[in-house]
């Protein structure tokens, strides 16, 4: 399996798909959907990486983490609330390549500690910020996914995002020394994602924008449309 960061970095179109089974409001995500049939559309819309939101406030278990690694050998980021090293090995275990480390609310000895856990396991430390001082504390950052989280965490993502957010922090990503700087939430239009791609960054996290669209196939030509040809 690739690591999680070399498939999205070399992927043409570098949007990480994700499983997340309700929004902050409860609403159901999926719809008729099974995971198995979900994992199959993300695969073949050619996901370079897949997200499997395990965290209860969006109606996730570490069975369906499970599950998705059951069906497909794209590396996959766990999203829950890590705060120890326990959660680490439960992770890999589960099949996870990538785990979620959330800045703002982490003591800073703990985003350091687990950072280092994660890299001696084998696990792709996805940290979360909101914060140019958050980056600029940040450890290994060459070796970490950095992704900025649109929306706010703390008030359990309700709001719907705030894309400037991401073009304001994009300089202190690159500063930072990652090879991946990821823009995360609340991307709900192939505009947005084919703005903040030109802008610089290396990939998207996007989840309900993808679960709510009629049809993912035209969300996705949508965004390759706006980008225009790649060259290789
Ligand atoms: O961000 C967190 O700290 C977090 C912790 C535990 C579970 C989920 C968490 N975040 C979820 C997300 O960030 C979003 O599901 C993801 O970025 C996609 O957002 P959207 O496209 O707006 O559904």
């Amino acid at each position: 399996m690739m690591a999680f960061i070399d498939a999205l970095v070399n992927a043409d179109r570098p949007v990480i798909m994700e499983l997340k089974r309700r929004d902050p409001n409860g609403v159901d995500l999926f719809g008729d959907r099974t995971i198995p049939q979900i994992v199959a559309e993300y695969e073949a819309s050619g996901a370079p990486c897949i997200s499997v939101v395990t965290g209860k406030w969006f109606g996730g278990t570490d069975s369906m983490l499970h599950e998705v690694a059951q069906l497909t050998n794209r590396p996959i980021l766990q999203k829950d609330f890590i705060t120890r090293k326990d959660q680490l090995a439960k992770a890999k275990q589960l099949g996870a390549s990538a785990v979620l480390l959330t800045a703002g609310l982490l003591p800073k000895s703990s985003i350091h500690n687990l950072v280092e856990a994660s890299l001696a396991i084998g696990l792709t430390p996805f940290v979360e910020v909101t914060e140019e001082a958050e980056i600029d504390a940040l450890p290994r950052a060459a070796d970490c996914v950095v992704a900025v989280n649109n929306k706010d965490i703390k008030n359990k993502e309700r709001d719907p995002g705030d894309l400037d957010r991401s073009i304001r922090l994009l300089p202190a990503l690159q500063r930072s020394g990652t090879r991946c700087p990821v823009s995360a939430s609340g991307i709900a239009q192939p505009g947005d994602a084919a703005k903040l791609l030109a802008e610089g960054y290396r990939g998207l996290l996007i989840g309900t924008g993808l679960l709510r669209t009629g049809s993912l196939a035209e969300w996705l030509a949508g965004l390759d449309e706006l980008r225009g040809p790649r060259v290789s």
